[in-house]
């Protein structure tokens, strides 16, 4: 497996390669793994599950006090501003519960109180649109500072991510939480700053995950060809919108994942941590 993956990574001229963020980096919340004995069993976090069970509802429960404790800053009102118009997206696009806030309302309590219940229902629905994702950055940062929530990451990255350092090849995220966040989980991640692995970020600004124009969109922005490149996800829409920019896909098989279909199994290479894969240049 190893060798036939380094031959694939050795046809191209560069080895570049992003990783999707939920998937294979953040972990989740406190479940116990269940295949531990209860005498040796100790307290396992999945990374992409953290994300779904811990970071989102936290920026759910945060969201009015945030907003109400930092409304005169720029960065809040840009937030509430950009929220405004995504309910009008969602209005149209029949999302339930979403409340119509007129731009003309200038009653800070009304607008915050419309803003949050938003918030909640989009965050629900998972709405990988930039202006939930950048009050949910905005949000976890004060969780990362007072230490209510943590950079949760699969044991086998800071060794990937090193091991590709000293390979010299270049490491990228793209993940539709925002640059912000990124930086955020990477940089006080539990093994430390991964931040000085990482070459570059993307968000949703370059578009969405399972759209082929935002790999193409990232494919020019740090100047590669798809062949240069290999993308990691658990998501295999992603794999599928990736490999139309033609750009190889690997999909990780993390425990807590969606089952993998016999199709994408055949599509596309499976590993289930990064340890089986060796990323370095061309001789
Ligand atoms: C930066 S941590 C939060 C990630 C996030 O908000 C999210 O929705 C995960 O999306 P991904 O595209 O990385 O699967």
């Amino acid at each position: 497996m190893k060798d036939e993956l380094n031959v694939l990574i050795q046809l191209s001229s560069l080895a570049f390669h992003w990783i999707d963020l939920i998937n294979n980096s953040s972990d989740l919340t406190c479940r116990l793994s269940t295949e531990l004995t209860p005498s040796n069993r100790v307290e396992r976090i999945i990374p992409w599950l953290y994300v779904k069970d811990t970071l989102f509802p936290f920026s759910v429960e945060h969201a009015e006090k945030y907003i109400t404790a930092n409304w005169d800053r720029n960065e809040t009102q840009d937030a509430v501003n950009a929220l405004i118009q995504q309910a009008k997206v969602d209005i149209k696009n029949n999302i339930e519960g979403i409340v119509p806030i007129s731009e003309e309302e200038t009653n800070k309590d009304k607008i915050i109180e419309a803003v949050v219940k938003n918030f909640r229902i989009q965050v629900k629905n998972d709405l990988k649109v930039a202006p939930v994702k950048n009050l949910q950055g905005l949000i976890w940062q004060e969780g990362y500072k007072s230490g209510s929530v943590k950079g949760h990451i699969y044991d086998d990255i800071p060794r990937a991510f090193s091991n590709w350092q000293n390979n010299g090849v270049k490491l990228y995220i793209y993940s539709s939480g925002s640059v912000h966040a990124q930086k955020l989980l990477y940089g006080s991640s539990e093994s430390g700053d991964l931040l000085p692995y990482i070459a570059g970020h993307f968000d949703t600004k370059v578009g969405m995950k399972q759209e082929t124009k935002s790999y193409e969109n990232i494919l020019n922005e740090i100047k590669c060809n798809g062949s240069d490149v290999v993308f990691f996800t658990d998501i295999p829409k992603e794999a599928y919108a990736a490999k139309a920019a033609g750009i190889r896909a690997i999909l990780l098989d993390r425990p807590g994942n969606a089952p993998l279909s016999q199709e994408d199994r055949a599509v596309f290479k499976v590993i289930k941590t990064f340890d089986e894969v060796n990323i370095k240049l061309p001789e």
